[in-house]
């Protein structure tokens, strides 16, 4: 998980923000399977929200990306988002009694504004470097944590399967991919891509604080 490419030099000059949230201890609640219903509620239903946005910066990637290539592997995860996981946060949310209305349209948390915001910047850029530097935090870093567990997964789907959706060959395989990719042509662009990594490693770490708040 470590190298000499430009992805790798962005994560390390954020290492402090970066190892705050993988390590944090949501995430050690989520993998030891003892993170409280009420916090697992409270963080999917911003994460949600959070989803939707993603959802529109991957489609700016795939317009503003330069070869079809890359656009057919991009599309190919963004099905998989939209299926899979979206299944998982509708499971989640009856197992933990979220009513339609904190599905759809929930009160947003500062950190979720924030988030949002700053995919709107990066895919109102119409640069599929800067769009890339968003991309790969949310899923390098979500890799990163999930990748950490070393005992059995937790017993309830709710922690499992979102561990589940982050430590995998398919998930492992892209964000390698995604990672090359800004290797590639994020050079080009090297201050908005790293002012954009530097937000986005921030922004995930304040992501979990709050639920401790
Ligand atoms: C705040 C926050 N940051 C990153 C992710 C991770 N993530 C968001 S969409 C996506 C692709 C499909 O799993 C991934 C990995 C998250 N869920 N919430």
């Amino acid at each position: 998980m470590t190298g000499t490419g430009f992805s790798e030099a962005l994560r390390r000059a954020c290492a402090e923000d970066w190892n705050a949230a993988i390590r944090h201890r949501f995430v050690d609640a989520m993998l030891a399977g003892t993170a409280e219903p009420a916090r697992m509620r409270a963080y999917l239903v911003q994460d949600y929200q959070f989803i939707d946005r993603f959802v529109a910066l991957l489609g700016a990637a795939i317009a503003s990306a330069d070869s079809y290539a890359s656009r057919l592997r991009l599309s190919g995860f963004l099905a998989m988002i939209v299926s899979d996981e979206n299944t998982y946060f509708q499971r989640a949310f009856d197992a933990l009694g979220v009513p339609e209305a904190e599905r759809a349209a929930p009160a947003l948390s500062e950190t979720t504004r924030a988030f949002q915001a700053l995919m709107r910047e990066a895919a109102e850029s119409r640069s599929y470097a800067q769009a890339l530097s968003v991309l790969v935090v949310a899923e390098w870093l979500y890799l990163s944590w999930a990748t950490r567990r070393s005992g059995p997964l937790p017993p309830d789907f709710v922690h499992a399967e979102w561990i589940t959706l982050h430590d995998n060959d398919f998930f492992r395989g892209f964000v390698g991919w995604l990672r090359a990719e800004l290797d590639r042509v994020g050079p080009a662009e090297e201050a908005a891509c790293a002012a954009l990594f530097r937000r986005a490693v921030r922004l995930e770490r304040r992501f979990f604080d709050d639920l401790y708040a």
